[in-house]
Formats: structure tokens, C-alpha cells, sequence
């Protein structure tokens, strides 16, 4: 049991810190392109963040209920391996977005309690993968990255419809933890590895990944 668990790095701004995700060999590096948020970036931003990634690391990009025109000029500058809409996208519009940008596309689901696992069978025909995170606070202004976790325990007996994340107020501390609960087969981190909101920490990045492999490795022994 147990394969390699893979890592999201999300809400990357600064050439450090990408420098540190693919040091600490994180498999997906996230930009967020919604901009309330305190980790947005610019198209122009996270090309120069990214262009120059190995093709072995794959980058994310994160909106929120997108407009094509927002889309278009994102992923006419960027190259993104991964379209993830963190908004209240329908299946068919996830539909129109993975026919008319040909990149894969994870759904972001919030989730506090085990009836909101049902919602990923409507996606299950529509996205390529679902990212499970803490649905936000009452009247937040954004849907995502607030350091919450939701109960780990909800997921057990779920049977994932897709390949999914582990999301919600991960750190280098719980993430072991979370994988022993929930077994997930990716996990997306962004408050854990910040010294300060929206600041990334390239030594909390480097100690999340390494504690992603430690419990990898406890899963294989
Ligand atoms: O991170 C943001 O600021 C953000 C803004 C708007 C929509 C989604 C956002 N983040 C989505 C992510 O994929 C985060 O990594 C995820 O919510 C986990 O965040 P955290 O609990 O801070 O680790």
C-alpha cells in the first residue's frame, strides 16, 4: 500500500519560494488568480514565476467562478497544467473549460461535515479531479485559504468518484496525521507555509514536503 502521495504547493508569489517547493520536490505548484486574495497574482506575475519550471513540476492555476476573458489571458500566458475552480462552477461549465482549454481541471469542493461528500458524484463525469477543502468562514471573501481544516474523519468509508486532494489548514505538524486518517493520495497546503499570510516560508515549505515523505514512507514500512 501506498504509492507516492503528492504535493500542492498553493498561493506561490516569490521566486524563493517556488525555488523552495521544487527544492523539497512538490509535484504541483499553485498560483491564485482571484484577486481579494492575499496571494494573488498577476498573469505576467506567475509566468515569471513559472516559465522556467522544470517540465517534471506541475503548476496550477486557481480562479474563482472565471469569465473566459479572464481565462483566455491567463492561459494564453502562463502555461498551467491545471485549471482549479475554487467558485460554484457547474459541471457544464467545467465542461466548456476542459473542451475549450484542453488542460485538466480539479473542482474544489467545501466541506464540514460527510452530505457534503455528495456533491463530488455531480463532478465525478465533469472534472478530472476534486480538491476537498474546509468550506470557508460565514461572509469570507474568499473560498479558500483560511487555515481551517475541516474533520478528517468524514472521509472514512467515502469511495472517492475521482483522484482527489486534501485540503483545509494543513501544516508540516498535521499533515502526517491527516494522511494517516484519510489516506489521501495528494495534499494542497498554502496558511501552513506562511510565515505571514500570503507570505510563503521557504523553510516550512521544505519541512511540510519532507513530512509528506516521512508518512509516505511509514505507509510503505
Ligand atoms: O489561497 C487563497 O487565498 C485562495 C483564495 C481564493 C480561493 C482559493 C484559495 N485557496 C485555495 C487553495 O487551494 C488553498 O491551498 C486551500 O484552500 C488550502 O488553504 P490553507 O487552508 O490555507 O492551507
Amino acid at each position: 500500500m501506498g504509492g507516492r502521495i503528492e504535493i500542492k504547493i498553493c498561493g506561490l508569489t516569490d521566486v524563493d519560494s517556488v525555488d523552495a517547493a521544487v527544492a523539497a520536490d512538490a509535484d504541483w505548484l499553485g498560483a491564485v488568480f482571484f484577486p481579494p486574495s492575499p496571494r494573488a497574482v498577476t498573469a505576467e506575475d506567475a509566468a515569471e514565476l513559472f516559465d522556467a519550471l522544470p517540465e517534471t513540476v506541475g503548476t496550477v492555476g486557481l480562479f474563482v467562478d472565471p469569465d473566459d476573458a479572464l481565462l483566455d489571458h491567463v492561459l494564453n500566458t502562463v502555461r498551467l497544467d491545471m485549471i482549479q475552480l475554487h467558485g460554484q462552477e457547474s459541471p457544464d461549465r467545467i465542461d466548456w473549460i476542459r473542451q475549450e482549454y484542453a488542460v485538466p481541471v480539479m473542482k474544489a469542493l467545501g466541506v464540514a461535515e460527510a452530505a457534503d461528500l455528495q456533491r463530488a458524484r455531480d463532478y465525478a463525469d465533469h472534472a478530472d479531479r476534486l480538491l476537498l477543502d474546509a468550506r470557508p468562514p460565514e461572509g469570507a471573501d474568499r473560498p479558500g485559504g483560511h487555515a481551517r481544516a475541516f474533520d478528517w474523519s468524514v472521509l472514512t468509508g467515502w469511495a472517492a468518484p475521482l483522484p482527489w486532494m486534501l485540503a483545509g489548514g494543513l501544516t508540516p505538524e498535521s499533515v502526517g496525521e491527516a494522511l494517516r486518517v484519510t489516506g489521501a493520495p495528494a495534499v494542497d497546503v498554502s496558511s501552513g507555509v506562511e510565515s505571514t499570510r500570503g507570505k510563503k516560508d521557504p523553510a516550512l515549505i521544505a519541512r511540510f514536503c519532507a513530512a509528506v515523505r516521512a508518512a509516505e514512507g511509514s505507509q510503505r514500512s
